[in-house]
């Protein structure tokens, strides 16, 4: 796992952003999968901006989504599959047939959920997949105690989780309990894992991630499992990292032509 320390969010979207584009130059139909939340919303914006600017040209991308409420109506603003739309797929200029995602509204959830697992292996997996992290250290929606095998599947959110998306809904009571979301087991199959964290309330899910123990409490940790994870933080999240000069030191001493 490499862990990269940047000044502040706009720092990590940009470099992030520069990753994308390196991915896109090489493999201009990469699969590229998203997360949702506030933390990603600078990494879209640097890499529409790069797209506009003519620095990339990503009309062959392709977009997965990681996880979705469910029981929302179709065409809820709050849905990922409407927050992908808005804040990934339409900036880039793309068409809704290069996106794809787990269908929230279906009757047979878990059917919907395995269609979904074999969508994203009969895509040729994803190339490129984007993370946040929850307060408790959940990626997607694996809440702690998920399996660190997990596929897709159902989930119902922690109390915590709720109140934290709580803001992109008019009360507590319309977030939906119940998600699907990408499991643990289908996220570590991406061929490069990009988390980003910003801000203090991350720091202590952070530090058990990158230097805590592989344990299905701390779901995010199972990152640690990845051959090629990258976790970006600003200085607020990476403030309860033990090692962070050495996580300094040695990005620092890495050659220019890397990239993470
Ligand atoms: N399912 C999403 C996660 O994918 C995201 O990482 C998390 C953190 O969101 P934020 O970046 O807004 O803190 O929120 C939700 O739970």
């Amino acid at each position: 796992m490499e862990v990269v320390i940047v000044q502040d969010a706009d720092a990590g979207g940009e470099l992030i952003a520069e990753t994308i584009a390196d991915l896109l130059r090489r493999k201009r139909d990469a699969l590229l999968g998203v997360a949702t939340g506030s933390t990603p919303l600078p990494i879209y914006q640097a890499l529409t901006a790069k797209v506009r600017a003519g620095e990339v040209d990503a009309s062959g991308a392709r977009i997965a989504q990681l996880d979705e409420y469910v029981g929302l109506p179709a065409g809820h603003p709050e849905s990922y599959r409407s927050v992908v739309l808005r804040e990934v797929v339409e900036p880039l200029g793309l068409g809704e047939g290069a996106f794809m995602g787990p269908d929230g509204a279906a009757e047979d959830v878990q059917a919907a959920c395995e269609a979904y697992d074999r969508a994203l292996a009969e895509a040729g997996g994803v190339d490129l997949q984007l993370l946040g992290i929850g307060t408790d250290g959940h990626i997607g929606f694996n809440e702690p105690c998920s399996s660190l095998a997990s596929r897709t599947r159902i989930k119902t959110l922690t109390r915590q989780t709720r109140q934290d998306n709580a803001r992109f809904f008019d009360s507590l009571d319309e977030v939906p309990h119940h998600v699907i979301t990408q499991g643990i087991g289908t996220i570590l199959e991406a061929r490069h894992l990009v988390l980003l964290a910003t801000g203090e309330g991350k720091a202590e899910a952070v530090a058990q991630t990158v230097e805590g123990p592989v344990a299905a409490v701390v779901p995010a940790s199972a990152l640690q499992l990845h051959p090629h994870a990258t976790v970006v933080v600003d200085e607020a999240a990476a403030s309860k990292l033990k090692l962070a000069d050495y996580f300094r030191d040695t990005y620092a001493a890495k050659p220019d032509w890397q990239g993470i």
